[in-house]
Formats: C-alpha cells, structure tokens, sequence
C-alpha cells in the first residue's frame, strides 16, 4: 500500500487529523528516565503507545535523536511504531535537500535504514535533490512550501512572477513533481491564509501542518481553510504540547489527553 493509500485509510480508521511528533528532549522527561541508558527510545515508545488511538500519523525529528547519539534508539523506535501500530504511518522528519548523488543517500537512510513510510525533504535544490525520493513510489515525500517559524517569509514570500514563491512550489509539487501520487506539502499552522491559498492551488494533496501547541498555531482556523472536501487532506502535527503535557508519572496519560483533546477540537471544526 502506498503512504497516500496508507494515510487516507488512517484518517479514516482512527476518525483523527493528528500527528503525533516525537522530538525527545532528555531534559524534559519525567524523573524515572534519570540514569537509564535507553531513556531515549523508552520515552518516545511510551507516548507513542499512549497517543496511537488518536494518531493519524507519527513523525519523529531526527535531529533530536541524532544530537544525542541516538540513532540506534530512533531506528529501534520506528520498528516498534510498525510492530505494535501497523497502519500508522512514520513520517521521518529529516528535511533533507541535496545534490542527485547525496540524495540517494538521505532516501536509503530515510526509507530503507529507518524504514519510514514518507520523509519531509527541502525543495531548494530543485527537481533532481527530490528526485530520488519522488521514485519510491510506496513511500511519501512531504516537501517544505510554507513553513511555521517566524522567518517563513524571508524566502518563501519572494515574488517570482507575480507570485510567492511558496505558491510557486505548490505549484510545481502538484503539476509537475507528483507523477507517481506520492507527494505531501508542509504549511504552518501559523499561516491560515497561506494554508488556504495552498489548498486551492494544490487539490486534495495532504498538506503536514505543524505549528499548534507549543508555537501557538490555532487548529480550528487549519481546519477551516485547509481541508478537503471530504473533510480529511490534514496531518496537524503536534509535538512539545503533547510529549510534555506533563513531566509527573502521568506523563503517558497526559499525553493521551493532548492528542484527544486536539483530535476532539479538530473534529468539532471539520
Ligand atoms: O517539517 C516539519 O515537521 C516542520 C516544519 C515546519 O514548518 N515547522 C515545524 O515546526 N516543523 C517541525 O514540527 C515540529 C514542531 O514541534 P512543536 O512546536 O513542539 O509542536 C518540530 O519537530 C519541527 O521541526
């Protein structure tokens, strides 16, 4: 089943636009994690194994588990995510972009090491940077248009004849680079208006929305704007809101509660 196929199942079986982000931060954990040498991997699988009913998708960072030395536990947490929820795809968030020859690299990484279902890749390279991603056509390749933080616009909003830039590559993504259907969009939930100028250029592509929770991105207005007819289209990622919702021994449960809560606010506006 391709990533699409997967997603659009997901949605459908778990009533739920949310993707769960797993971005570890050690200093964050609850005090149990102190002094165990796999706090890593044990932290991530338990709020993985706590949110999974409310997940339409799981999108770890590899930043957060590479800085730490990490990878084993990262490669470890993605067969666990497979073994005990199968049906929920992995996104790894690696936002990759480089030349043909290293790109081929960063997909065997992303796709064959981690065994992800789809993987956010960076389309400032052009077309040939994306390119071995775009050939795995079981697997999703979600590309950067409108990002959350606060400098998107820096580059994304540069007009290139008559329009933004993000919108250009919108564009392009939907036109040109999607021949085999398996490609998504990132636009931050911090950018309503973008969210809904991306969604009638692009159809029903699903766009991964980060952005609410933790850099304040309001879920209602995503939904508002940026779904599909269908009323699906939307991976509302959340990290930091939900991991650390708590940093007592309900952590997990805490956790749970975040992801209803927003499954529940998402679902209301849908
Ligand atoms: O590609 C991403 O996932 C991403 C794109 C973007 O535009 N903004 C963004 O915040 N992200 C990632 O989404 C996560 C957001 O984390 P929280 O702000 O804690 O929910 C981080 O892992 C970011 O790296």
């Amino acid at each position: 089943m391709s990533f699409t196929q997967a997603l659009k199942a997901r949605w459908s079986s778990s009533n739920s636009l949310v993707c769960v982000g797993l971005d570890p931060e050690p200093a964050k954990f609850p005090k149990r994690f102190a002094g165990d040498d796999d706090a890593v991997f044990a932290f991530c699988r338990d709020i993985a194994d706590a949110t999974a009913e409310y997940a339409c998708a799981f999108k770890p960072q590899i930043a957060h588990f590479a800085a730490l030395s990490a990878e084993d536990a990262l490669q470890r947490l993605i067969a666990h995510l497979h073994e005990k929820h199968p049906g929920v795809p992995v996104i790894l968030d690696a936002k990759r972009g480089d030349i043909g020859s290293t790109a081929q690299q960063y997909a065997r990484e992303a796709f064959d090491r981690y065994a992800a279902d789809a993987v956010t890749a960076n389309p400032y390279l052009g077309r040939d940077s994306v390119q071995p991603f775009l050939d795995r056509a079981d697997r999703g390749v979600v590309i950067l248009c409108r990002t959350s933080n606060p400098g998107a616009g820096d580059l994304q909003d540069l007009m290139v004849d008559g329009r933004p830039l993000y919108q250009r590559v919108a564009e392009k993504v939907a036109n040109e680079w999607n021949t085999q259907g398996n490609c998504a969009l990132v636009v931050g939930a911090t950018w309503p208006e973008q969210l809904r100028e991306v969604r009638a250029i692009i159809g029903d592509m699903p766009i991964l929305v980060p952005g609410v929770g933790a850099q304040g991105g309001d879920a209602e207005a995503v939904v508002r704007n940026a779904s599909t007819q269908d009323g699906t289209g939307l991976l509302v990622s959340s990290s930091r809101a939900i991991l650390y919702a708590s940093s007592g021994e309900d952590y997990a449960d805490a956790a749970a509660r975040a992801a209803c809560a927003l499954r529940d606010m998402i679902n209301a506006a849908r």
